[in-house]
């Protein structure tokens, strides 16, 4: 089973005010961490940040769907890489670890997606993809349908939780807001 990893490092960041894939925890930025996290194959940044390019091979998202979210981001990816199975990844969740990825692929069998479920929420920004969604993905952005809810009711879909996943809630919190990022920097100060 080939994988390839996207990191989703676009948008606005609006709420947080400076692009977040640059923003330091432990040492490290957050797309970096992003990366470490993930265990696939190959990865690509989504962003349109040239400042992006030490970190890995980076793609800005398919001029065709530029700016709608990040649904394109994850469409730019699948086009741009090959792949049997898809992993998807924010740049915002500093604190989300191989360990967990590698057991969200271990549920990757006779569906088309693997979500996480954390404290009743779905998160499918960190989430395994299957090929076969790559098209569906592509329909549903032609008809300029980004909700990402839309495009899960069109697959088929393996839930997962943080006790699948032996994961914490914590890990799959995003960072948005500045206040956000002062508490996580305070948690790096009580490690
Ligand atoms: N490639 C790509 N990534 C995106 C896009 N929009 C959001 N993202 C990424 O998706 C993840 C979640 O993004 P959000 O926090 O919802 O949106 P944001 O635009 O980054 O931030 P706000 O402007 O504060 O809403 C982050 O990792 C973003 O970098 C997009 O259009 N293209």
């Amino acid at each position: 089973m080939k994988t390839a990893g996207i990191i989703l490092a676009g948008g606005q960041s609006r709420r947080f005010g400076s692009p977040k894939a640059l923003a330091l925890w432990n040492g490290k930025t957050f797309v970096e961490h992003a990366i470490s996290a993930l265990a696939a194959d190959s990865t690509v940044i989504i962003s349109p940040l040239p400042q992006l390019d030490s970190f890995g091979r980076r793609v800005p998202d398919l001029p065709a769907y530029a700016g709608m979210g990040p649904l394109a981001g994850i469409l730019t990816g699948m086009t741009e890489c090959e792949a049997d199975w898809y992993i998807v990844m924010p740049c915002d969740t500093p604190r989300m670890t191989r360990d967990v990825i590698e057991r969200l692929l271990t549920f990757a069998g006779g569906m088309q997606a693997v979500v996480p479920v954390i404290e009743g929420r779905q998160q499918p920004l960190i989430a395994a993809y299957h090929c076969s969604t790559k098209a569906v993905l592509e329909q549903q952005l032609q008809q300029g349908e980004l909700r990402m809810m839309s495009f899960l009711s069109r697959l088929s879909v393996r839930y997962v939780t943080e006790a699948d996943l032996q994961a914490q809630p914590e890990q799959f919190m995003n960072v948005n807001t500045r206040i956000e990022y002062t508490e996580l920097l305070n948690k790096e100060s009580a490690l």
